[in-house]
């Protein structure tokens, strides 16, 4: 179980007894954890107290899971317990998969008990009412959470009256819990819970804490907390484990083929690997494309565009899978501890360099060993250059990749004649909303009309589309794109009207998703539904039609 460098010069967990409780310590022994990880030492030992607020940061990978609850289980088991039924740690997450890994471990932790301590998950994309049924019924200790599930039970006043006795609050992911994105919804969980004056405690969890973290995260920790770091100033936030390389292709149409040619050259040395796309229709489509005989390795697809139980199939498919792709957004970006992947490969941006840190992050776990390559455009090669301290070297084998891709240009032709049009068209819009609402233009020296001409690009040359995708012209204005040249325009009714053509359709994308035609059809970072960011646009998602139509391609 051990990863061979976890613990190295770590104390022995067998050092804490009389210290820690001795149910924990038992159940660490059954999980095959005999010595603390740095981070678990450091927060174990350097804590005033286990009831002491705290930042603590430290690389992906190394037992920052363990190491918050640990301390706040002991408090729970030795201190002063709630009310039978009553929650006393509280613990937000971002996404959904990462709340039910997070309460797994718990369970293992507290697997020793004669009466075992309840662990409940709120999560969107569940059953809610069974869910939220247990846990009213239940007597739930701890609570792993999401912010949206976690705000719509605590809007109902009795359900919120079973965090009425909270002991520790802990942000999983803290700097992007604190960020726009999440900061409304933690601020308002904050306001629905009891006071901060009430005592509870407060930790705050992260790889990465930039600097603008610290500004806001005393709304969760006190003045004073203690700040923990096993990470040096001067250091970079990836693992010294992790050879980092990027490829650049000329532009976006060689995305696929380059694709196809450094998987088929990785997989002689990697077996288990997950590619990250840039928005979850573009995850859509690389799985769609990638399983059409492009690599031999089982291919793997996760998004917020699928449902929760295809998520979480997956999600344990993965973990016990010995070789195989992952396609995926950033709903598996942060957090998730899939065992001995190999191999990290981002396809495009990632949305900062914090981000990628992360996805990086999801390999050389516990110790072992992996590598990491991004794909990249030369416009996009600036990423490089605002990111110094990340240790990224042009790939050794870059002119082998491209020499090589031409010679995948046929298998991938093939393979994206056998997609339906509509997976292309959720791809090509998702790739322009996720442009035009990045700030990223500017960077790439890029106007809206530029922009629409890279996905045209993409969608004729990389995607084998005979004209651009079809894109209804209200979509269009919401992405602010309103009167640039180069778009299919098509009403909604153009798009998704009685005349269309029977699609390809393999069971995998039952297009009942209207986000794909929305301009919120970003980033995949906060677990899609939970954030309540479901798009409005778009028309209630059935097929399209083969090569698109419904108006005339203006330019590109
Ligand atoms: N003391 C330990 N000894 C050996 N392995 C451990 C120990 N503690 C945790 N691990 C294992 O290390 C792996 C990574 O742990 P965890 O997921 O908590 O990392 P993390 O620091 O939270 O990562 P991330 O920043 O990606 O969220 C898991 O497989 C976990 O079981």
């Amino acid at each position: 179980m051990q990863g061979p460098g976890i613990d190295a010069g770590s104390q022995p967990y067998a050092s804490m007894a009389g210290k820690l409780d001795p149910r924990l310590l038992k159940a660490l022994d059954v999980m095959g954890f005999t010595s603390m990880t740095p981070v678990q030492q450091r927060v174990l030992t350097e804590l005033p107290n286990w009831r002491s607020d705290c930042l603590v940061q430290a690389k992906t990978g190394t037992g920052k899971t363990l190491a918050f609850l640990l301390p706040a289980l002991h408090c729970l088991l030795q201190g002063q317990a709630p009310p039978r039924g009553k929650v006393a740690i509280l613990i937000i997450t971002p996404t959904r998969e990462l709340a039910q890994q997070i309460a797994k471990s718990c369970d293992e932790l507290t697997s020793q008990l004669t009466t075992p301590l309840e662990c409940h998950i709120a999560v969107g994309g569940t059953a809610r009412a069974s869910a939220h049924s247990r846990f009213m019924k239940g007597a739930p200790s701890i609570l792993v959470a999401t912010p949206g599930r976690l705000k719509d039970y605590l809007s109902e006043d009795y359900t919120a009256q079973k965090l009425s006795n909270i002991q520790t609050l802990v942000l999983d992911e803290a700097d992007t819990m604190l960020e726009s994105g999440f900061i409304a919804d933690v601020k308002r969980i904050l306001q629905l819970i009891p006071p901060k004056s009430t005592g509870w405690q407060g930790m705050c969890f992260s790889a990465t804490v930039p600097p603008k973290v610290k500004d806001v995260v005393s709304v969760v920790l006190k003045s004073g907390y203690s700040n923990i770091s096993t990470i040096d100033k001067n250091e970079a936030p990836t693992h010294e484990r992790v050879p980092q390389y990027h490829v650049l292709i000329p532009s976006v149409a060689e995305t696929f083929t380059t694709l196809a040619s450094l998987l088929n050259m990785e997989i002689k040395k990697c077996s288990k690997i997950i590619v990250f796309g840039v928005t979850a229709n573009m995850v859509a489509l690389l799985a769609n494309v990638f399983s059409e005989g492009l690599t031999p390795l089982k291919v793997f697809e996760i998004h917020s565009r699928l449902n929760q139980s295809r998520r979480t199939k997956t999600t344990e498919m993965f973990k016990e899978a010995s070789a195989g792709i992952m396609f995926a957004s950033d709903v598996i970006g942060r957090g998730m501890d899939f065992p001995n992947v190999d191999l990290v490969i981002q396809v495009g941006l990632p949305s900062n360099g914090e981000q990628y840190v992360h996805r990086v992050g999801r390999t050389a776990r516990a110790g072992n060993d992996g590598r990491a390559i991004i794909l990249l455009t030369e416009a996009e090669s600036f990423f490089m250059k605002v990111n110094r301290h990340l240790p990224i070297k042009p790939h050794p084998q870059t002119d082998a990749i491209n020499a090589a891709a031409p010679l995948c240009a046929d298998a991938v032709t093939m393979a994206m004649y056998s997609i339906d049009e509509e997976t292309k068209q959720r791809a090509y819009s998702s790739f322009i909303g996720f442009f035009a609402g990045s700030g990223l233009l500017k960077p790439l020296r890029l106007d809206k009309t530029g922009l629409v001409q890279m996905a045209n690009k993409m969608a004729m040359e990389g995607m084998g589309c005979p004209e651009p995708p079809p894109m209804d012209k209200k979509v269009i204005g919401k992405m602010g794109l309103k009167g640039v040249p180069g778009f299919n325009y098509a009403s909604g009714n153009d798009l998704y009207g009685g005349n269309r053509p029977q699609s390809r359709s393999n069971g995998r994308h039952p297009g009942k998703n209207r986000d794909a035609l929305s301009p919120g059809a970003g980033r995949d970072q906060h677990g899609g539904v939970d954030k309540g960011r479901r798009g409005r646009g778009g028309g209630g998602g059935r097929g399209a039609r083969r090569g698109g139509r419904g108006g005339k391609p203006r330019g590109a």
